[in-house]
């Protein structure tokens, strides 16, 4: 079997993979770039760029559905041609890496295709493609895994070998079903439930937990609920799926609730899983049965080895995954720095209106026991939101400590709330006092203006 001397082996090359990677090759380091299906991983091939371009366009359909209560008439006839050649041709270039490895060799770096395996301290085996020789790295300074996440399929009963969809398939659609049903009321599935309604398919959507969104504020969850609603979207909460029939080209699920659901497409979106006993991370001491690889504020797991992002359990966005990865990749080239703080670690939903969130909900900040005081705005009621009209749903909702006199969280459910949320995002991250926020000039009629009426709430 053919090996190789480096310093770094990366293992996994999504977001996360790539940045230390290229990082390190770019310092002079000897690196290799182990990647199993596509350099950059899930986010500009399945995950974040190509639901984004769907979103786009979604929401381009609902903005001129609102022009007859502001403008006058227009007309929109949904195209998902326009989608699918835009995800195939500038997102994806039909799901080749090419360019990308060509970016990472340019770099300096070694890539390596297969999966990669730990086969002892410092040692990685790598299963490459049929015809290919297996071979082996050694690495003299560290490996560092980035093997990000599969979707996790719940074992329900009947769902086995049925054609349904994970967002992957969602992804590479060349057709809107006419009829869908969406398994899971996290991100993945409250945007794809939104586009695919937006484009016509007859949408239901089903959560497990009490409510969608189910980890952030209750507000978020109840306004995305109504508009989901106002737009025909059938929301089930509280109530998961038992049973589940694929027959004649149609799926029909059966809910605990007893209600049973029926469309063309079935898309599940009930998380993610990562598989660490192929990692082989019991070769170095990790437990290969553990949910995520656990690291310190330096993304250390173990002597030598290194772990970014979605394995490690932080938060599963691509901003993490390349955060930690300079934190990692500075620790390897001993450049000291800070270590990790997710403190503000911002989160932004693309539903319309979005959902933006950063730092601690109502709920996180008492369960730490801070004094939490909490301000609310209805965007609706703010300047901006009543001019906006059409399409102006939303509430801004802060958390203070208000011993410390600073916010600690905060989420924005609003039409460009991912960009109301940079100025909270810099608040929680900077612990600018609140009474410093108050004296703020905030431009008139934006919708971060919205931020005011929120602070002098706060009670
Ligand atoms: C539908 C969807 C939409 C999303 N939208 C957003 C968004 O808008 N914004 C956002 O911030 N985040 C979003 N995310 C999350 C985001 O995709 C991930 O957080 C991001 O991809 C970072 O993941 P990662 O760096 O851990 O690696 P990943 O992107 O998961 O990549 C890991 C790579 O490792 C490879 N690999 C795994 N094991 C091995 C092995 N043993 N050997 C070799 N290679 C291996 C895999 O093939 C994969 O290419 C979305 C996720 C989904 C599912
Ligand atoms: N815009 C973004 O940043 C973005 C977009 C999509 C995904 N992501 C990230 O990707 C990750 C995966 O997202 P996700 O939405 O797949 O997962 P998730 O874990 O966030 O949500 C899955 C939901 O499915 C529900 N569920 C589980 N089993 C179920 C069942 N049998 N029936 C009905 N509901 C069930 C859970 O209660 C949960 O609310 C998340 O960490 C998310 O933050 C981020």
């Amino acid at each position: 079997m053919p090996s190789d001397d480096v310093d770094v082996v990366v293992i996994g090359m999504g977001p996360g993979g790539e940045a230390v990677a290229t990082r390190l090759a770019g310092a002079g380091v000897r690196v290799a770039g182990v990647e199993g299906r596509l350099v950059g991983g899930e986010c500009p091939y399945y995950a974040c760029v190509p639901t984004k371009m769907m979103v786009r366009g979604a929401d381009a359909l609902a903005e001129a559905r609102r022009v007859p209560r502001l403008a006058g008439t227009a007309e929109a006839h949904p195209d998902w041609t326009r989608i699918a050649d835009r995800i195939r041709d500038e997102a994806t270039t039909d799901w080749d890496d090419r360019d990308a490895v060509r970016r990472f060799e340019d770099s300096g770096g070694h890539f390596v295709r297969g999966i990669g395996r730990i086969t002892g301290p410092g040692e990685v085996t790598v299963a490459t493609p049929p015809g290919v020789d297996d071979r082996v790295l050694w690495a003299r300074r560290g490996i560092v895994l980035n093997p990000g996440t599969e979707p996790a399929i719940p074992p329900i009963d009947g769902l086995e070998g049925t054609p349904f969809w994970t967002n992957r398939d969602a992804v590479r659609t060349r057709a809107v079903p006419h009829s869908l049903i969406v398994l899971g009321g996290g991100p993945v599935g409250l945007e794809l439930s939104q586009v695919f309604a937006r484009f016509g398919a007859d949408t239901a959507l089903v959560e497990a937990g009490p409510r969608l969104l189910r980890h952030g504020e209750p507000a978020a969850s109840e306004r995305i609920t109504a508009v989901f609603e106002n737009e025909g979207i059938s929301v089930h909460t509280g109530t998961s799926a038992r049973r589940v029939r694929y027959l004649d080209g149609q799926f029909s699920v059966e809910l605990s609730s007893g209600t049973t659901l029926s469309a063309e497409c079935l898309l599940v979106a009930t998380g993610r899983r990562s598989d660490l006993a192929t990692l082989g991370v019991g070769a170095v001491g990790l437990d290969e049965s553990a949910r995520t690889v656990e690291v310190d504020g330096r993304m250390r797991a173990a002597d030598g080895v290194w772990a970014v992002g979605d394995v490690t359990g932080r938060g599963a966005f691509t901003h993490t995954s390349v955060y930690q990865a300079a934190i990692a990749a500075a620790d390897i080239l001993g450049e000291g720095g800070d270590p990790a703080d997710y403190r503000a670690e911002p989160a932004v939903t693309f539903t319309d209106p979005e959902i933006a969130e950063v730092g601690l909900t109502e709920a996180r900040a008492r369960e730490r026991g801070l004094a939490v005081r909490t301000g609310r705005a209805e965007i609706p009621a703010t300047a901006r939101g009543w001019i906006h009209k059409a399409g102006n749903d939303g509430v801004i909702t802060l958390v203070a400590d208000a011993e410390r006199g600073v916010l600690v969280g905060a989420t924005v459910v609003a039409p460009s709330g991912g960009e109301v949320l940079g100025a909270l995002a810099v608040a929680v991250h900077a612990e600018v006092p609140v009474a410093r926020l108050r004296g703020m000039i905030l431009a008139y009629p934006t919708f971060h203006r919205g931020i005011e009426d929120a602070l002098a709430d706060l009670s």
